[in-house]
């Protein structure tokens, strides 16, 4: 800026040196008041031009989000007709070999038949549970997320096929309950409600059990050879691992060749059509790990304890043939933990049909400001209302089973997991008054990372998986319609009482004594 000094009036005047060609400098004419003036509307024109611009951007950029979330929702209800549509061509099968025997009695043998028949049945079952849960979508699928081939019938002929029923107030029934809600005469009653204890029952001996082990540990290898070896020996199962593991217990001996693996992703996202039970050995990452692989159904988990905290494995190591035997057994209680589906939309995508592959969380999806040291700014929607803006180091959208982790640290509510919601607990907001939420589970949320955010924001998924957020983009999550179900040592509430006083010491104080003043 060119130095100035004051006029006869009192106001600044640009004074510029007298330049080489000896023309004056027509600036120190006038004042800077007067400059200011002359720029003012023009300047104040472009600058309503730009805002005009930029809120017409915004509501493309919107119209393009809400497209690329009307597509991402369309996927999912298309992936729920074709299972319903498998569904009934089982059932179609079946009733047309009742109806004629004779005639194709050879096409289909007694267990493909059996098994259509439990898998209809289980199918039917599950789905009617989770559509109490969840409104929408069943849990029982043969196919799989993502760019899988739907799994025909004689792909799982190898499956073990279970029964889920309810427990109530210590009352079994195989005849699993609905809510009633009752609005007689204008008065609403309730006569049951949802997140009972839930038993499962083998109906016929499961075969195959995938064996799943924290990496780096002598006490777990150690453990998982003994495991294998019993299994294959006692009670004449196939067994999988990981790649990994096969190496390792090869390497110990050649006894080990029956175990069995996977090559490649493909093979992985058919393990639930060949896997009757996962057995987990190491801490709560194990489970999480476990429940990664499954992008669609999961087959029940047992999850041995070999951690240092052990919230969602309350199986005793020394006790493994006990726990299995009784397992295989059956019947067992368990928890059906709920998973998120998270979707990252990109506002980069060249056309609103480009969504990402979704992720599916049984902890938590995190997003916050990274290595970044500004304040994050995320704008929160949940359907289409605006919570709120987020504005700290970001924000925890967590599961049930999800909340006596990160968002417990983070200030969040210890819920049971088998309550059906999703925690919204910021991470060190920069307000007084922001206390975390829990809202219904038929919601869906959409985070906005806002054009005008000063940083990027990053994604992670149960403390993995981190991707980068850049401004416009977002991150949609609503409930996944496979939940992971987990065996209990007790029941469900019993898990979770004994894993919060034991695990984490909750409202543990010094009995007040006896001796003291009192009314
Ligand atoms: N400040 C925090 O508390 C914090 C920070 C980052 C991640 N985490 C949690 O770690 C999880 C990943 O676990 P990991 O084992 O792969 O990583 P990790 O090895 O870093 O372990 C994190 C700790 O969280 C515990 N934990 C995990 N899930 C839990 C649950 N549902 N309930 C109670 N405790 C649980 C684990 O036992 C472990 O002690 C993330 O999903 C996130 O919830 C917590
Ligand atoms: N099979 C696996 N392959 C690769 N990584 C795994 C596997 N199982 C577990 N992990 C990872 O190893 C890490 C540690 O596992 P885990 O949490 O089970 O053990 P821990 O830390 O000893 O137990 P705790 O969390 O109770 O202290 C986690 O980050 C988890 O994601």
């Amino acid at each position: 800026m060119a130095p100035s000094k004051l006029n006869s009036s009192g106001e600044a005047s640009i004074s510029c040196s007298q330049p080489e060609n000896g023309f004056p400098n027509s600036f120190s004419l006038f004042s800077e008041k007067e400059i200011d003036e002359l720029l003012q509307p023009s300047v104040q024109g472009s600058d309503d031009h730009l805002i005009e611009f930029s809120e017409a951007m915004r509501t493309v950029a919107k119209a393009l989000r809400r497209a690329a979330e009307g597509k991402a929702s369309a996927q999912a209800e298309a992936a729920e007709w074709k299972r319903k549509y498998e569904l009934e061509r089982a059932r179609n099968l079946l009733e047309f070999k009742e109806k004629s025997p004779g005639e194709h009695g050879g096409d289909f043998d007694n267990a493909t038949m059996g098994n259509l028949v439990n898998q209809s049945a289980w199918c039917k079952e599950v789905n009617d549970q989770f559509e109490k849960h969840n409104g929408r979508n069943g849990i029982c699928s043969h196919e799989v997320l993502q760019d899988g081939e739907p799994v025909s019938d004689s792909q799982m002929i190898g499956k073990a096929s279970f029964k889920l029923s309810w427990c109530c107030k210590g009352e079994q029934s195989d005849q699993h309950k609905h809510d009633i809600v009752s609005f007689e005469r204008g008065n609403i009653t309730t006569a049951e409600r949802s997140s009972k204890q839930i038993s499962l029952r083998w109906e016929s001996d499961p075969r195959t059990v995938l064996v799943l082990t924290k990496p780096n540990s002598i006490s777990v290898r150690i453990l998982c050879a003994e495991m294998v070896r019993w299994l294959r020996e006692q009670k004449k199962l196939a067994i999988y691992v990981e790649p990994r593991v096969r190496v390792e217990l090869l390497t110990e001996s050649s006894y080990f060749n029956f175990v069995q693996t996977w090559k490649d992703e493909k093979e992985i996202s058919l393990l639930h059509t060949k896997v009757d039970l996962v057995a987990t050995l190491g801490g709560d990452g194990t489970v999480l790990w476990a429940a990664s692989m499954f992008k669609g159904p999961v087959p029940p988990i047992v999850p041995f304890s070999l951690g240092s905290l052990g919230f969602m494995t309350p199986f005793h190591t020394e006790h493994y043939r006990e726990c299995l035997d009784s397992v295989l057994k059956g019947p067992i209680s368990i928890t059906l933990r709920h998973r998120l589906q998270c979707h990252v939309i990109r506002d980069a995508a060249k056309n609103e049909y480009e969504t990402e592959e979704p992720i599916l969380v049984l902890n938590e999806v995190t997003i916050d400001r990274g290595i970044s040291s500004y304040l994050t700014n995320l704008e929160c929607y949940c359907d289409d209302s605006f919570v709120t803006s987020v504005q700290g180091d970001g924000l925890i959208l967590s599961t049930t089973s999800g909340s006596t982790a990160y968002s417990l640290a983070a200030g969040g509510s210890m819920v049971h997991p088998q309550v059906p919601g999703i925690l919204f607990t910021p991470i060190c907001p920069h307000s007084l008054s922001f206390r975390p939420l829990i809202l219904p589970e038929h919601v869906t949320l959409r985070v906005q990372i806002p054009f005008n955010s000063r940083s990027h924001a990053w994604a992670s998924f149960d403390g993995k998986d981190r991707k980068q957020l850049a401004p416009g983009d977002a991150l949609v999550c609503s409930m996944a319609p496979w939940p992971v179900p987990t065996a209990c040592l007790v029941d469900s509430t019993g898990d979770f009482l004994r894993s919060i006083h034991e695990g984490l010491h909750w409202n543990l104080r010094k009995v007040q004594s006896f001796d003291g003043p009192r009314s």
